[in-house]
């Protein structure tokens, strides 16, 4: 009897398996960090193996230490950090170089080149992205520019091209399947999100051959089948998005106009614009949200590259904190941050700046400044970045935010959502099930293979697990979000 439905989130610092039950409701995980590789100031990236080894050990725990036999999983559904390109031999199945991650910079080059070249606009239309190093396109380019003999092995049509979406479904089906779906193809900078296909002028623009490129399918559609020698049976894999899209989903943004934030290690504002394609004029991202049943809707996005990763750094490398929970605890022990303003543009700033030469920066130390102050300035930063977005957004669709629903990792911490609500001035709607990319993954899969009848089961399933309302003033909103604008000046243009 299938009883559940297997979610993997392939995120940016981990892999996890999650199960829901048939009430979305989350009845075990099992997760595991991999090794983030920094060859260069700048530079991001993963070893695709050892993400592919570290998501097939998560499956297999997530089923032996909860015995649950794999004969009970109705489907496997796939999320994934979107961008991150890996390019392998489809003989050997082996990588060409590691996974170039959606953060790295190492292809800004390749993008001023693009620009004096006059692309910028055409790019916008076509694609819905700005040319900028996030998106996987520069990325495939740089490994078959930089990595000896690449490029010929391309042209002859040896090697192929994936999103993490698309190397877990190649690995999982032992190499009989070269898949993606709508929302991940719409952040390669090589797809037309309007005449929906692989774009010749983009591939030309960007020298890759399209025998590199995957199938794109919609994101509830049976892709393939795990293959019987990983679990004793068959499973189908039968959903997959990129993981803001899939948390859009999960999170039963389904009319147009719903927004949702999701707070992981970076922090993603994406509108549901249904049917419609809304070209951005205030430096946001036009893209797919998903498709289903040959139809595809978008979403508006303000992308932010450090959102939860920024109290991983207070953490890891200034040791300021033993565990991202105590970032609470600490910016709760001041009435307010003193006058310090943490602007993390580790990796330069996305929407709606995009700076890729912006740097992080601290301003506003004085003698009085201490460790408490910079821990909730760093929090602040993260809701400070997100209101940049709304003014955006707003502007973009003509509709005005009421409120915001949220989710992720980070959304745990009370201050911070309470200091969200302050600074935008909307309430904001923390779910029960904050795993909501996960949860959307499954719900693809599971209405793929009749799990689930209809979305309605997603909008049964969102129940409400604390409110968060604004409680600051005007002027106070007005004076702290200013000095803000002024801290991100200080970052600009840094690197250049
Ligand atoms: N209580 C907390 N307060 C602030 N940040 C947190 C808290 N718990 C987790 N985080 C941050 O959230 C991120 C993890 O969220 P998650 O949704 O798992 O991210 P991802 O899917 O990007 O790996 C980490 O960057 C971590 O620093
Ligand atoms: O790993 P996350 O959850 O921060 O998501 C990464 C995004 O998909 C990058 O676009």
């Amino acid at each position: 009897m299938k009883k559940y439905v297997m979610a993997l989130d392939q995120g940016t610092t981990s892999c996890r398996a999650i199960l829901f039950n048939k009430d979305g409701k989350i009845i075990a995980v099992s997760q595991k960090e991999f090794t983030q590789i920094y060859p260069q100031a700048g530079w991001v990236e993963h070893n695709a193996i050892e993400i592919w080894n570290t998501q097939l050990s998560v499956m297999n725990s997530v089923l032996n230490d909860n015995n649950i036999p794999a004969e009970e999983i109705a489907a496997v559904g796939i999320t994934n950090q979107r961008e991150t390109a890996v390019v392998w031999d489809k003989t050997t199945g082996q990588p060409v170089y590691n996974a170039i991650v959606w953060q790295s910079r190492q292809t800004a080059e390749i993008c001023e080149e693009i620009k004096a070249n006059g692309h910028e606009e055409y790019i916008r239309a076509t694609t819905g992205l700005i040319v900028d190093a996030y998106f996987s396109g520069t990325k495939v380019k740089w490994i078959l520019d930089n990595v000896p003999n690449a490029r010929e092995k391309a042209e002859e049509g040896n090697l192929l091209f994936g999103t993490m979406d698309t190397w877990l479904i190649w690995n999982l089906t032992k190499g009989k399947e070269h898949v993606t779906e709508y929302s991940n193809a719409s952040r390669t900078l090589m797809y037309n999100i309007k005449e929906l296909k692989w774009d010749e002028k983009m591939l030309e623009i960007l020298t890759v051959p399209e025998t590199m490129l995957p199938k794109v399918k919609d994101s509830s559609f049976v892709y393939g089948e795990v293959d019987a020698s990983f679990f004793g049976t068959a499973i189908p894999i039968s959903g997959a998005a990129g993981d803001q899209q899939a948390a859009l989903f999960g999170q039963a943004c389904f009319q147009s106009g719903m927004v949702k934030n999701t707070y992981g290690t970076g922090c993603f504002m994406l509108m549901q614009t249904g049917e419609k394609l809304v070209s951005s004029k205030n430096g946001l991202l036009t893209t797919i949200a998903w498709g289903i049943d040959g139809k595809v809707e978008y979403a508006l996005e303000g992308s932010i590259f450090i959102g939860g990763a920024v109290i991983q750094w207070l953490r890891d490398e200034l040791k300021l904190i033993d565990n991202a929970k105590d970032s609470e605890y600490f910016a709760m022990q001041v009435k307010d941050s003193n006058g310090v303003y943490v602007v993390p543009a580790f990796a330069g700033l996305g929407a709606p700046y995009w700076d890729m030469y912006a740097r992080g920066t601290i301003v506003g130390l004085t003698r009085g400044a201490n460790k408490n102050h910079i821990v909730r300035a760093a929090l602040e930063a993260i809701a400070y970045q997100s209101k940049d977005l709304i003014g955006a957004m707003e502007a973009d669709s003509g509709i005005e935010l009421t409120s915001l629903k949220v989710d992720g990792g980070a959304v745990a911490n009370n201050f911070l959502m309470q200091f969200q609500s302050d600074i935008l001035g909307v309430p904001v709607h923390r779910p029960e099930v904050i795993e909501t990319t996960a949860l959307g993954a499954a719900y693809l899969a599971g209405l793929a293979v009749g799990f689930w009848d209809s979305k309605e089961a997603v909008v049964e399933s969102w129940a409400l697990n604390k409110e968060f309302t604004p409680n600051m003033n005007d002027a106070d909103r007005t004076m702290a979000y200013n000095g803000w604008k002024e801290a991100v000046k200080r970052s600009e243009s840094w690197e250049r």
